[in-house]
């Protein structure tokens, strides 16, 4: 099969055929719908539905990524394990937003650099499990996959993929969508609010470092007013949104042609990522996400070879375009100094200049006696430090982090300056996948890789 997304004499129709030539691969991590006609509705119902985001910002995006993996601006990318339904509300929103704002203050001050501000948001509901099914005492039910797939009660009637609730994700992410358009659009993100992104947040030792600093700018932001400076600029702030692309009954109908230049475009959300589990070079992912123009990321895991990272290079970006590719490596913090310094070599080897970016909570991950999953804070700031360092040794560019976090003061992640143990897992463990940092350890981690940009 020719890759006719980027044959100079495509049709639209070329292109509308190429995208559906995943179906013929192996497409791994999809649920069971047992209702196959309501997911034939669901799939049309969304494919008449408006896009989510337009083919300019996507465009934008990837230019921004660009000057990132040129080592001139930095990715801050975050947000929830799991997004859910009935986590879509606007202080949840709020709080989320309101994190990552702080946390790019933090980076852009500290490092004085400019930061890219990706939500892990508006369409994060599908999850890839290591399992299949879920057994509790004598019952084994389907795995929970997401609210976009099924539920999370232990019912078989929950655990049943469900095709309506694509539609339901669609809508959840369009509201989303466009509360964080509302937030960072209409004067909530403008920089002389700085302090009040603190408000509301239980006071800590994070939050006091994050006054200190906010007092600072302000001092520097009321001096340049006083100096007539326009601040009109100031009100506003870039926001995109990022997901992982699992779920092709969601991505394929969300897939789109754009009327200016004829290429495909998902229209789900700025930015797609590969996880980890479904990035196999001859696999229906790869593919799909080889035909549309979305800049796209890649999680590597610790056994990544050289040559896996070269071959996606060539698959999914052979034009080498700047900003197309962000590799998101997952290492483990034990691993990470040892497994990443090869891969970043034989890729600047290649002439290929990929965005590299960390991910230092999916190679970290462990389960308490009592069963909760969770990550130790020290281990997440380990596995960041081994990232800053391998690219020092290499002299490639530490180009962001992705993390999972969320505004709320939740206790899923051991550590951090409250020292979260394990009896206080319990406390407030809200993630119905994986753990979360918290409003304050998101912030810790924040000052830390000013730290590390700043060295
Ligand atoms: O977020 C990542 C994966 O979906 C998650 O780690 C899978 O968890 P599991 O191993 O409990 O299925
Ligand atoms: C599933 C995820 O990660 P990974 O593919 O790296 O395991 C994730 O980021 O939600």
């Amino acid at each position: 099969m020719p890759d006719l997304s980027s044959s100079p004499d495509r049709t639209p129709e070329d292109v509308l055929a190429g995208l559906d030539y995943w179906r013929t691969l192996v497409a791994k991590q999809q649920p069971q719908w047992l209702n196959r006609d309501g997911l034939h509705t669901a799939s049309s119902e969304i494919a008449a539905l408006p896009p989510l985001v337009f083919a300019g910002e996507v465009d934008q995006l990837r230019e921004r990524l660009a000057t990132a993996a040129r080592g001139e601006a930095f990715l801050l990318q975050g947000g929830d394990c799991a997004e859910t339904f009935a986590g879509a509300t606007a202080d949840q929103i709020r709080n989320r937003v309101k994190t990552l704002l702080q946390m790019a203050v933090v980076l852009t001050y500290g490092a004085s650099m400019p930061v890219i501000k990706v939500g892990r948001m508006a369409g994060q509901f599908a999850k890839p499990r290591s399992n299949d099914t879920e057994t509790r005492g004598e019952v084994t039910l389907p795995a929970y996959r997401g609210d976009i797939v099924n539920g999370y009660e232990f019912t078989p009637e929950s655990r049943e993929a469900n095709p309506a609730r694509l539609v339901q994700g669609y809508h959840t992410a369009a509201s989303t969508l466009n509360l964080i358009r509302a937030f960072t659009q209409g004067g909530f993100a403008d920089l002389r609010q700085v302090h009040d992104w603190n408000k509301g947040f239980t006071s800590n030792p994070a939050n006091a470092r994050y006054d200190k600093l906010a007092k600072e700018i302000d001092r520097a932001v009321r001096f340049m007013v006083a100096c007539g400076a326009d601040f009109a600029e100031m009100r506003r702030t870039e926001f995109y949104v990022s997901h992982e692309a699992l779920l092709f009954d969601y991505e394929r109908p969300m897939t789109r042609i754009d009327s200016r230049t004829g290429a495909a475009y998902n229209t789900s959300s700025h930015f797609l990522w590969i996880g980890e589990r479904t990035r196999d070079l001859d696999g229906a992912h790869v593919d799909f996400l080889s035909r549309v123009r979305n800049p796209i990321g890649v999680k590597l895991g610790p056994s990544t070879a050289p040559d896996d990272a070269l071959r996606l290079i060539d698959k999914l970006d052979p034009h080498r375009e700047p900003g197309r590719l962000t590799f998101i490596t997952r290492m483990g913090a034990g691993t990470i100094r040892d497994a990443l310094p090869p891969l970043l070599a034989a890729v600047r080897d290649s002439g290929a200049t990929p965005l590299w970016v960390t991910d230092p909570m999916h190679g970290n991950g462990i389960t308490t006696p009592t069963g909760y999953k969770t990550r130790r804070f020290d281990d997440v700031m380990d596995e960041l430090k081994g990232f800053f360092e391998a690219h020092r040794s290499v002299g490639t560019y530490p180009g962001g982090i992705h993390v999972e976090l969320t505004g709320d003061d939740v206790t899923e992640c051991l550590g951090g300056s409250e020292n979260i143990d394990e009896a206080t897992l319990a406390t407030r463990y809200e993630s119905l996948c994986d753990p979360r940092l918290n409003h304050m350890q998101s912030l810790e981690l924040a000052f830390q890789v000013a730290e590390e940009l700043t060295k």
